[in-house]
C-alpha cells in the first residue's frame, strides 16, 4: 500500500514498463522497483509497560480481574521497573509481558506503528518526542501509568 511508505518516497506508474509500480523520492531524484524500508512517513512503533490501579478506565487485565492498588502504588511499582531497565537488568519488552496490564503484554509490549489521533493525547506527545531506543518517563494516561520504548 502507497500510504505506508517511509518519509519523502511516492509510488508511480511507469510510462514504458506496463504502467508496472516504481517508487521515486523527489528531493534525492532517486527512484527504484522495489519498495524502500523504513518506518511510515508520520508515525513511530512503540512497545510499553502499563501498570494500572483503581483509578484506572478499565482496572482490570489479563493479570487480575480487579485492580485496587492506588495510583502512587503503581507509580512506586512502574518506577521500579523502570530501575531495572535503566540497570539493564532485563529489557523492556521481557518486563512487560510478565508485568504489563495491557493485553499487548502477549507481544513484549509492542504496539506496532501508529500516528497522531490514535492513542490517547499523552501517550501520543510522549510517543512523538522519543528519538528511537529511547525510553520515557512514566507517563499518565486514562488506562493508568506508562512507560514508553521507542522502537522504529
Ligand atoms: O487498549 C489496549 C490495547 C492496546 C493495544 C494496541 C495494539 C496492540 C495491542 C494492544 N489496552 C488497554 C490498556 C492500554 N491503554 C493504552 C493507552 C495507550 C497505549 C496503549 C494502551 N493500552 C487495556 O487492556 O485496558
Amino acid at each position: 500500500m502507497a500510504d505506508d511508505l517511509p518519509e519523502g518516497w511516492e509510488i508511480r506508474y511507469s510510462k514504458t514498463h506496463n504502467g508496472q509500480p516504481y517508487y521515486y523520492k523527489m528531493a534525492s531524484k532517486e527512484s527504484r522497483w522495489d519498495k524502500p524500508e523504513g518506518p511510515p512517513a508520520g508515525k513511530v512503533r512503540c512497545s510499553h509497560l502499563l501498570v494500572k490501579h483503581r483509578d484506572s478506565r478499565r482496572p482490570a487485565s489479563w493479570k487480575d480481574d480487579r485492580i485496587t492498588r492506588t495510583k502512587d502504588d503503581a507509580l512506586q511499582i512502574l518506577k521500579g521497573h523502570r530501575a531495572k531497565i535503566v540497570a539493564g537488568d532485563v529489557t523492556l519488552g521481557d518486563l512487560a509481558s510478565t508485568e504489563s496490564d495491557c493485553s499487548s503484554a502477549h507481544k513484549k509490549g509492542d504496539l506496532g506503528f501508529f500516528g497522531r489521533n490514535q492513542m490517547q493525547k499523552p501517550f501520543e506527545e510522549a510517543s512523538f518526542k522519543l528519538e528511537v531506543g529511547q525510553m520515557s518517563d512514566p507517563v499518565f494516561t486514562d488506562s493508568g501509568i506508562h512507560i514508553i520504548l521507542r522502537t522504529a
